[in-house]
């Protein structure tokens, strides 16, 4: 049978639940995630040489990894060119390409050091967020924004606004709005005298940052929190109640990692209570194996579940979905397509769920045929969907993108000093 064939019968067997498989692939079509420009270097970037710092990690060592501008987009190209749909590009500062022998610290960076960046945006007619570096740096090796250093850290709020100018900058070159996420690895390895003093520091630093006059409807500034780090195991400075409490009374975003929390909860449960209270909201998705290990999304439970509340609870408008995982021992490429691919299956799927009548048993009490139904629909034929999705985004089908990634890592990658 032909992938056209197949889609056709699972159309109907869609259509016997209720389920519109062609608005469903539609929808998909137009959901835009932001991909994760670090995953191509193992979050090392143009600026420095140093190691990465700021409690996290990348870990292998796979041969092949972008070290320098070029390579990155050329890997970024490839990868998208085997990932279905139009999608954003998220940049960290530290990707900030200098040209003719010019560097500029982090707090001195301007929109003309990313504008390789935007012109290789706007040649694929995508949009860019944007993330400060507040990690592997000199100044970086203990406080950043919640500094007791004043020096250091009026260093770091510059270098906040100078990113929140850049984000303005990309929003204005691209004519799509920027999401700029800040997020700080500032924290204690052991029990701390003070928690309060550190927060009030990062609170101060905040207001200085955004009291630059920027547009609020180009940049969507958002604060990430986190619960801890390694080397910052007892105190986080930027924990969850500190980072919604400030973006719900300063009228910017919250931002859920879902590696960011303790391993037995839950973000996809943290979404419709943020969506009661929150006009918009960000997300990074991940994969935590036992602690913020950022793997490769997968097309596990949680991230279905993280889809499914975005669905049913009509919030594809209101939630920014970008990923956030860096894999060092695997091909680069492949993670990105792996993850990137997932999270749309998990997008798909949750489409393809009779949301209103699973609700309705839900509010009927009726639990056992909610858990019946739940279970059988995981084996309705939602991969004939997924390949004739592909087939009209002209990407490859099933396992078929593989080939061209071994392909360009014989091609390219163990070509790479
Ligand atoms: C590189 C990212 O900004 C970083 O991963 C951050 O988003 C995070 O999740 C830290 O744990
Ligand atoms: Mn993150």
């Amino acid at each position: 049978m032909t992938t056209e064939q197949r889609y056709e019968s699972a159309r109907e067997i869609y259509k016997n639940i209720g389920v519109d498989t062609d608005r469903a692939v539609e929808t998909l079509k137009n959901i835009h995630i932001s991909m994760h420009c670090w995953q191509g270097d193992d979050v090392q970037g143009f600026d420095h040489e140093g190691p990465l710092s700021g409690g996290i990690q990348t870990t292998g060592n796979y041969p092949g990894k972008a070290a320098t501008p070029q390579e990155l987009m050329d890997d970024i190209d490839k990868a998208l060119s085997l990932i279905p749909g139009k999608h954003k590009l998220n940049l960290h500062a530290n990707y900030a390409v200098f040209e003719d022998g010019e560097f500029v610290d982090r707090d001195a960076l301007e929109p003309k050091h990313f504008r390789k960046w935007v012109e290789f945006a706007k040649e694929r007619g995508m949009g860019l967020d944007f993330n400060p570096t507040f990690f592997s740096h000199e100044k970086a090796e203990s406080f950043t924004l919640s500094s007791p250093d004043e020096e250091i850290r009026q260093f770091w709020i510059r270098h906040g606004q100078a990113c929140i100018r850049i984000s303005q900058y990309f929003a204005e070159e691209l004519g799509q709005p920027c999401v700029m996420n800040i997020w700080i690895p500032d924290g204690y390895k052991d029990v701390p005298a003070d928690r309060l003093s550190p927060r009030a520091r990062f609170k101060d630093s905040l207001d200085q940052i955004l009291s630059i006059d920027y547009d609020r409807s180009k940049v969507y500034v958002c604060l990430e929190s986190k619960v801890f780090g390694i080397g910052m195991e007892s105190y986080t400075v930027g924990s969850s109640e500190f980072c919604i409490n400030y973006a719900a009374n300063n009228g910017i975003l919250s931002l859920m990692d879902n590696g960011h929390y303790h391993p037995t909860e839950v973000v996809s449960d943290k979404i419709p209570a943020m969506l009661l209270f929150n006009e918009k909201l960000a997300l990074h998705v991940t994969r935590p194996v036992r602690w913020d290990s950022d793997h490769v999304v997968l097309f596990d439970d949680e991230t279905k579940e993280i889809a499914k509340e975005i669905v049913r609870n009509d919030a594809l408008d209101r939630v920014f979905l970008g990923l956030d995982f860096f894999d060092a021992s695997i091909n680069r490429i492949s993670a990105w397509v792996v993850g990137m691919r997932n999270m749309q299956k998990a997008f798909l799927f949750a489409l393809l769920q009779p949301n209103d009548k699973l609700k309705e048993l839900q509010n009927n009490g009726e639990f056992t045929e909610l858990m019946m139904l739940q279970e059988e629909l995981k084996l309705y034929p939602f991969g004939d969907v997924w390949n004739y999705f592909c087939g009209q985004c002209s990407v490859p089908e099933k396992e078929d993108w593989f080939k061209e990634v071994q392909q360009y890592e014989n091609e390219v990658l163990s070509k790479r000093a």
